[in-house]
């Protein structure tokens, strides 16, 4: 199978991640060293992707507490159970801060502020039985995510296929994808992109197609690296391109990840994706959401709830060089042109990183254990089938 990019590198307690800035005319592995290091690398987006900055988040805790414990094997902080939850928590919510909307990360970090309160209250488990545990807590959130990435993705895709079946096709499959839902937004394989590749190794792929995604453009520089690196035979269209892709080409369905479904169905996902689903609805052509089940955020009833972040206005001036972030005048940058006239600020662009796809555009919404589609006639989801 051909190889694909990788987003985190782990060694016993060393970690390093590709720069994503730098894609994909720079392949930059930095080394992780610190929770700072993990938040900045996370806030800025060197490292992006729902579960991928999960992964990261949770490996840089247990990287934390596993080379505090070879450099002092009674640091202060596990010289009991009250020092080791009150010096932790703070450090896990620190990395909670990172970025808003995404809820892999949130759920991490819930998971491991569950173990920290469970050991710390069990007098069964001493202070470094209880370190050990988190250690391995954190790895194994890295661990599970490319075996479910690669369930979900076979579950999207036989599902695609009988749908596309049941609609009368019965050739390879056509399907677009928005942002970069590949390795380097998870641990491996990814979700949505998953699904393509899973079309792709078991012959059903047609074409696959695949939006710009500005203004980081995810697509034009990861999705494409990706899909070379796979050897998928694709096409980009600018993100506004879609409908007319959508008039002039057979396109059988509409892949997408998410960075937070509620309960009922809404998305949030990368920006684009709520204009590509309404296109789609327009067109007939089956939506769907591919996400882990740590992608679904059951405690908020709709998408109104979603947290939506607003990234720098300086990001959206960009046309993407080789290098970013913007030229400084330490290091003025040769490849980065600004792509307004100097002077916009703050107030003069808007810049949503995510916007929110109504459960009644979504066709179907897939996690490692099945897919959901809509009851007959009614406009949401009902979710508890695939959490
Ligand atoms: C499987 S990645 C999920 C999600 O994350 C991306 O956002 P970002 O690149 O800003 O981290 C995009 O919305 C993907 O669909």
């Amino acid at each position: 199978m051909a190889s694909a990019l990788t987003s985190i590198r782990v060694s016993g307690d060393d970690i390093e991640i590709v720069n994503q800035l730098l894609l994909p005319h720079v392949i930059e592995f930095i080394p992780i060293t610190s929770i700072e290091e993990a938040h900045d690398a996370i806030k800025s987006m060197k490292i992006r992707g729902a579960p991928a900055i999960a992964s990261l988040a949770a490996l840089s805790l247990s990287s934390y507490i596993s080379k505090a414990l070879k450099a002092d094997p009674q640091p202060p902080f596990l010289s009991g159970k009250d020092a080791l939850r009150k010096h932790i928590q703070p450090l896990i919510d620190y990395l909670n801060t990172s970025r808003p909307t995404a809820v892999n990360l949130g759920a991490a970090m819930r998971r491991l502020s569950a173990l920290l309160e469970r050991v710390a209250l069990d007098e069964s488990v001493d202070v470094p039985q209880a370190a050990r545990q988190l250690i391995e807590e954190g790895r194994a959130v890295a661990d599970e995510d490319v075996g479910r990435n690669h369930a979900m993705a076979k579950l999207g895709a036989d599902w695609l296929e009988g749908r596309a079946k049941q609609l009368g096709n019965d050739e390879k499959l056509n399907v677009l994808t928005v942002c970069n839902t590949g390795s380097l937004a998870t641990s491996g394989y990814g979700t949505a992109l998953g699904l393509i590749t899973n079309l792709h190794e078991t012959g059903r792929l047609g074409r696959a197609y695949f939006t710009q995604t500005a203004p980081y453009h995810q697509g034009s520089r990861l999705t494409a690296m990706e899909l070379q690196a796979l050897k998928i035979h694709s096409v980009m269209i600018c993100d506004t391109m879609v409908g007319s892709l959508f008039q002039n080409h057979k396109i059988h369905g509409v892949v997408v990840g998410a960075d937070r479904i509620a309960k009922n169905g809404d998305t949030a996902n990368k920006i684009g994706t709520y204009n590509a689903a309404v296109l789609a609805a327009r067109h007939k052509i089956p939506f769907v959401v591919v996400a882990p089940i740590s992608t679904v955020d059951m405690a908020i009833p709709d998408g109104s709830h979603i947290p939506i972040e607003q990234r720098p206005a300086i990001e959206a001036c960009l046309v993407r060089g080789a290098i970013y972030p913007p030229p400084d005048k330490d290091k003025p940058s040769q490849a980065v042109v600004m792509f307004t006239p100097p002077g916009l600020d703050a107030d003069s662009i808007y810049n949503p990183s995510f916007d929110v796809t109504p459960a009644e555009l979504i066709t179907a919404i897939v996690t490692e254990k099945g897919v959901a589609t809509r009851k007959e006639g009614e406009e949401v989801f009902s979710l508890n089938s695939v959490v």
